[in-house]
Formats: structure tokens, C-alpha cells, sequence
């Protein structure tokens, strides 16, 4: 394998998805962002809709089916706010993105309902609801509890689990420039590059 394998997590509004694009857009080598959410709705990977917490309940053996495959060919951003899922031989980093929790309410009061499908009529009648508030308090309380970075710190070795905080565009950018470095170094101590 030329690249690696990072998994960038933490809890829904952290950062994830921004970082993620932001690596993949400067990092020397091809790397596959996967939003993993969005691939398990496109490719149906979940046994359940929520529709009160307008959530999916993941097929998990499913999901590891289908991104086994792609993770062997290394180079790969799996973006997701959980990671306990993913086989510990995975990842070669695993980022957990952190956010001041009154901070992390603002972001998600801010976001909008996605939605690729529409489940329900409800939906249907109710297209532009904001992001459930019992869903942003869980979210906000799993941030203050640390729950993602517990979740990797006991998946995954020490030496690889990196804490980031994500709270301003100063913070995103050294984030990132900490990333690709990252990269260049793990790809140098394997001979890919001088
Ligand atoms: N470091 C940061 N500083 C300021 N705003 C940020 C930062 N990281 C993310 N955001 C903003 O927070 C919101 C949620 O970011 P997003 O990347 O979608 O989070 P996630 O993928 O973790 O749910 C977006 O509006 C994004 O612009």
C-alpha cells in the first residue's frame, strides 16, 4: 500500500467532512474521501430508518463488506462519527476531531435536514425542519462525555489515536498542514518518497 488509511471522527458538527475534503484536496497522493453516512444511504447499508431521530441503523457486516475492498487498496479518508466498527488493522491514523460543546450547538441549530430520499410524508409535508433538538443535546452531551474519543482510544493503539481541536478556520488549517505532513512522513518511511 502507497497511502494510508485515516479515519477522521468525532461527534456529528466537529469538523469531519470539511477536514476531510481539505486533506484529500491538498495531500500529495490520490487520497478517497468516503463520507460514510452518505454511503450507507446510497447503497441501502442500514436495516432501519428513525424517523423521530432521523437516524439509520447501520447494517454493520454489510458495511465492512463493502469498504474491505476499498481499504486494501489504501488511500482512503473514512469520515464517520463513530469508529469502533472498523477492524483495528484499518486504520494507520485515526483523527478525533474535538469542539467546545456550546460551540458544537450552534453548528448543528445551524444544519440542515439532508435529505437524498424522502422517507415519510411527513418529510414530504415538512421538508425544511432543522436538525432535531433532542438530536443536537445527545450530540452535544456525547461531546462533553468524550464518548468518540474513548470509543478510540480503546479500538485502536495509543500511537495512532490523535486528539484535534476544531473550533476556529486557524485551527482547521494547522489541522490539515498537520495531516498532509503526516502523509508525506508516513509515505517517506516507507520509501515512497525521498
Ligand atoms: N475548525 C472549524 N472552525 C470553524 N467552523 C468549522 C470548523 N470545522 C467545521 N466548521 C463548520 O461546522 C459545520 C460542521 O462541519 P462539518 O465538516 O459538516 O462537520 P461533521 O462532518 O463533523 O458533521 C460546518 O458549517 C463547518 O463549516
Amino acid at each position: 500500500m502507497s497511502s494510508p488509511v485515516i479515519i477522521i471522527t468525532g461527534t456529528p458538527g466537529t469538523g469531519k467532512s470539511t477536514h476531510a475534503q481539505l486533506v484529500a484536496n491538498e495531500s500529495p497522493v490520490p487520497l478517497r474521501h468516503i463520507n460514510v453516512g452518505d454511503l450507507v444511504k446510497e447503497k441501502g447499508l442500514f436495516e432501519d430508518y428513525d424517523e423521530e431521530w432521523q437516524s439509520y441503523t447501520v447494517d454493520e457486516d454489510k458495511l465492512l463488506d463493502e469498504l474491505e475492498p476499498i481499504i486494501a487498496e489504501g488511500g482512503v479518508i473514512l469520515d464517520w462519527h463513530t469508529c469502533e466498527i472498523f477492524p483495528e488493522r484499518w486504520p494507520d491514523l485515526v483523527v478525533v476531531l474535538r469542539c467546545e460543546h456550546s460551540q458544537l450547538w450552534d453548528r448543528l441549530e445551524k444544519r440542515p435536514v439532508f435529505t437524498a430520499t424522502i422517507h415519510s410524508l411527513h418529510e414530504f409535508t415538512h421538508p425544511h425542519r432543522s436538525y432535531p433538538l433532542k438530536k443536537i443535546q445527545e450530540n452535544n452531551e456525547a461531546e462533553i462525555m468524550q464518548v468518540v474519543l474513548e470509543e478510540a482510544r480503546a479500538s485502536y493503539p495509543p500511537e495512532i489515536v490523535v486528539e484535534l481541536k476544531s473550533e476556529s478556520t486557524e485551527d482547521l488549517e494547522a489541522n490539515v498542514t498537520r495531516i498532509v505532513d503526516w502523509i508525506q512522513a508516513w509515505r517517506k518511511e516507507r520509501g515512497f518518497e525521498s
